[in-house]
């Protein structure tokens, strides 16, 4: 399959190995100049699970991209979600009649976004559980194991979905069909919520996080929101087993030495964070529900305010 990922990040550089390796045309896409030319120079190489592995894979800007260059089946969003639109209006030259979109990202609402881009017959929508850090410009670290779950949002693309399933089970990614993926999505985001905001403003790994005595207070307010408004979008969340599910990622042997990607974007990186897509969606879809999310909200001004004091924003 020709796969283009949109997004040469932590988690696009280990799709674009895993598929590349498993004998898919592959080419990556970003804007991060650095990265680029390291990519272009020395490939792209990661630690996996201990073990280095380099690989050649094309990487181009955005705006190298048109329509005579790059005929692809498959495009791969994996940017941060604030990039996502911009980064489809570039690249919207190789978006073509036959051409599907599936997404992997975090947070809430990127289907709006490629709609507005691709033929929704044709977006796959999904959530992922690997991990991913970028160390530096070409270079990864690819702890831990994961799993995708992915579905069409049209039924008209049951069928992709079904072909892309089994293109990243022969890369070794753990997908599966999912027959409820706003479900899935909603199940993924609830899990971020409780980490990702914490760990960048607590400036811990996963299972620091885990192991504060304020832990599973502060977390049962949090799900307990995000049950309340995901109710009001017709989505049944289980208290118990979001709460159950956030304890396990922090284990040890699953993702606990982790830092979560929000972690990564402003403690490492300074850079802004999807936090608008994540516990800000929370907040702004309580309060047109009429639903009170005081601990949403308030994570979501603290990373705000941590978003000023550390980055250019
Ligand atoms: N990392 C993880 O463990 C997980 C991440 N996700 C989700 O996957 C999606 C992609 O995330 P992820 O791969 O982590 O994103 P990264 O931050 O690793 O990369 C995203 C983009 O950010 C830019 N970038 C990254 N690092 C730097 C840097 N140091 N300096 C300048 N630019 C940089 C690059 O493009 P550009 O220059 O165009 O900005 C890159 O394409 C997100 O929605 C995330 O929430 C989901 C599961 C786990
Ligand atoms: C790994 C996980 C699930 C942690 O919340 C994540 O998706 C992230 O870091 O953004």
């Amino acid at each position: 399959m020709k796969i283009a990922v949109a997004g040469a990040g932590g988690m696009g550089g280990r799709f674009a190995l895993c598929l590349h390796q498993s004998g898919n045309d592959v080419i990556l896409i970003d804007q991060w100049q650095a990265n680029i030319k390291a990519i272009r120079k020395d490939g792209l190489t990661a630690s996996l699970n201990g073990k280095v592995i380099t690989d050649q894979i094309p990487i181009y800007y955005p705006d190298e991209i048109d329509e005579k260059n790059e005929k692809v089946d498959l495009i791969l969003a994996m940017v941060k979600s604030p990039q996502l639109d911009q980064m489809f209006h570039a690249i919207s030259p190789i978006i073509q009649d036959d051409t599907y979109v599936l997404c992997l990202m975090n947070g809430i609402g990127h289907e709006d976004t490629l709609s507005r881009y691709v033929n929704p017959g044709h977006i796959l929508s999904g959530t992922t559980m690997w991990t991913a850090t970028m160390k530096g410009p070409g270079l990864l670290e690819l702890n831990g194991e994961g799993s995708i779950d992915i579905q069409n949002i049209r039924p008209e693309g049951k069928q992709a979905a079904d072909k892309v399933i089994e293109v990243l089970n022969q890369a070794g990614l753990n997908a599966r069909y999912s027959d409820n993926v706003l479900a899935s999505i909603w199940r993924k985001a609830c899990i971020t919520g409780g980490l990702n905001a914490l760990t960048a403003l607590l400036e811990c790994n996963n299972m620091e996080l885990r192991s504060l005595r304020v832990f599973d207070a502060i977390i049962l307010e949090i799900v307990k929101e995000y049950i309340a408004v995901a109710e009001k979008e017709g989505i049944h969340l289980n208290q118990t087993e979001m709460i159950e599910a956030i304890q396990d990622y922090c284990r040890p042997t699953v993702n606990g030495f982790a830092f979560t990607s929000m972690y990564q974007d402003l403690i490492q990186n300074h850079r802004i964070t999807e936090i608008e897509y994540m516990n800000g969606a929370i907040s702004r879809k309580g309060k047109q529900y009429g639903i009170p999310t005081p601990y949403n909200e308030l994570l979501t001004q603290l990373i705000h305010a941590k978003e000023q004091l550390l980055t250019a924003f």
